[in-house]
């Protein structure tokens, strides 16, 4: 098996993943990386097989590097991201019916609302960043309201999520960055979570409701409403930055998005598989795990890079390439299998609600400055991303 002396969480390379995502996925498909004796999966098959198969890579020991059999959490584990069968079926179940494609039906009209309203006010400039002006506000802007929370506080939702993906990373400067407010913005979220905090129609409440009703307890409802909160906002923010990034510097994909409104969804889709807004989560082998031809030691942990196995040319055509034409069904920027990402419609939703609100008005996109990366040890993200516009 080979080794590679890389640090994936190096500033270098969250600034630039490709080099060492090439070479990982030449390497062979399982890679010792001996700075923090993990191994690491980057092909398409070897990643999908590993996010298939929970029993032998369960999340029970955290998703992170750090090995929750050994080490103290930072915080209580999430009993959907951080749990295995059975103790994550319950809550699993839970999300499912809230946040699936018919439970969202009666927020689209609001949000397509929501979104045409934000773009009316951020298309009275012709030039902004986008990154502030959409990819955060928009989220900011439905998700709290949809999840129930009050209206006080929500600018710690961000950097509390911030935090979170730093943390499933080693305790670097990334992480060491967010440590002065972790207790502070522990507490608010915490607070957030509790039933008295919620107003009585949001996601929140119905996970309180599903306690009443005896699909979940009434000690595991706060932390399921917290995994709203975690999961919620930076992924969204960083997906919809991911898609206005890629429609800025594909003008033709712009032009057919605007013949076409309803390849938003698509188009979304095809985003996060290009940038991979989430790009890498670990397992803990269970057992002596016998993986593409490697055995990986029992209690060791393996790293999945997702943002390399959704660029793997072994499964994808010209997999660099923004590409909405094509599938981009099958990719794993939002996980596979049993944790498969429970919020994707929510995401889908929003993105759908923003672009279309954006192709209706906007003739041309433009980047007017080059962007700025956001340096965090689990998400690919823009900092600033400024955009010119031509309205129609
Ligand atoms: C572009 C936006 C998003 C991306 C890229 C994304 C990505 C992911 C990924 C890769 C996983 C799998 C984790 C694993 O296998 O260990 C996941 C799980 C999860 N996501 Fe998302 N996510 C997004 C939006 C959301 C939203 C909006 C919500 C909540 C409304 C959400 C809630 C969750 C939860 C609760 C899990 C854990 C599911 C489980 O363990 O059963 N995500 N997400
Ligand atoms: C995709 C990331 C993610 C982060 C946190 C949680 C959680 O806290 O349950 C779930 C998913």
């Amino acid at each position: 098996m080979f080794a590679l002396d890389a640090d994936p969480f190096a500033p270098e390379t969250l600034e630039d993943p490709e080099p060492l995502h090439h070479a990982l996925l030449a390497a062979g498909p399982v890679v010792h990386l001996p700075r923090y004796d993990v191994y690491a999966l980057a092909r398409y098959e070897h990643v999908h097989a590993a996010l298939t198969d929970w029993q032998s890579f369960p999340s029970g020991a955290g998703v992170g590097l750090s090995d929750f059999r050994r080490e103290k959490p930072w915080r209580p584990p999430s009993l959907l991201l951080e749990a295995d069968p059975p103790r994550h079926d319950a809550p699993r179940a839970v999300l499912v019916k809230i946040l699936g494609p018919r439970a969202l039906r009666k927020l689209r009209d609001r949000w397509f609302a929501e979104a045409a309203e934000l773009v009316d006010k951020v298309l009275a400039e012709p030039e902004f960043d986008a990154v502030p002006a959409l990819a955060q506000a928009f989220p900011l802007r439905v998700f709290p309201d949809a999840v129930g929370l009050p209206p006080g506080g929500r600018e710690n939702l961000l950097p509390y999520g911030d935090h979170a993906f730093n943390a499933f990373g080693p305790v670097n400067d990334l992480v060491a960055k967010g440590q002065p407010r972790v207790a502070e913005l522990s507490a608010w979220v915490n607070a957030q979570c509790r039933r008295e905090a919620l107003a009585p129609d949001g996601f929140g409440a119905r996970i309180w409701a599903a306690a009443d009703h005896g699909d979940l307890t009434h000690e595991q409802a706060p932390l399921v409403v917290r995994s709203l909160l975690t999961a919620g906002v930076d992924t969204t923010v960083h997906g919809l930055a991911a898609a206005l990034y890629a429609f800025a510097t594909h003008p033709g994909q712009w032009r057919r998005l605007r013949e076409q409104p309803a390849l938003a969804r698509v188009a979304f889709d095809e985003a996060v598989r290009w940038q991979s807004p989430v790009q890498t989560f670990f397992r803990t082998a269970d057992r002596d795990v016998a993986i593409g031809g490697t055995v990986v030691p029992e209690g060791r942990k393996i790293l999945m890079f997702l943002g390399a196995a959704n660029h793997d040319p072994r499964r994808w055509h010209d997999p660099y390439t923004f590409d909405p034409s094509r599938d981009p069904s099958g990719h794993v920027g939002f996980g596979m299998g049993l944790h498969q990402c429970v919020g994707q419609h929510v995401a889908r939703l929003e993105a759908e609600a923003l672009l279309t609100a954006l192709a209706r008005r906007v003739e041309r996109l433009e980047l007017a400055a080059t962007p700025r990366r956001h340096h965090n040890n689990t998400l690919r993200a823009w900092e600033s991303l400024p955009v010119r516009v031509h309205l129609e």
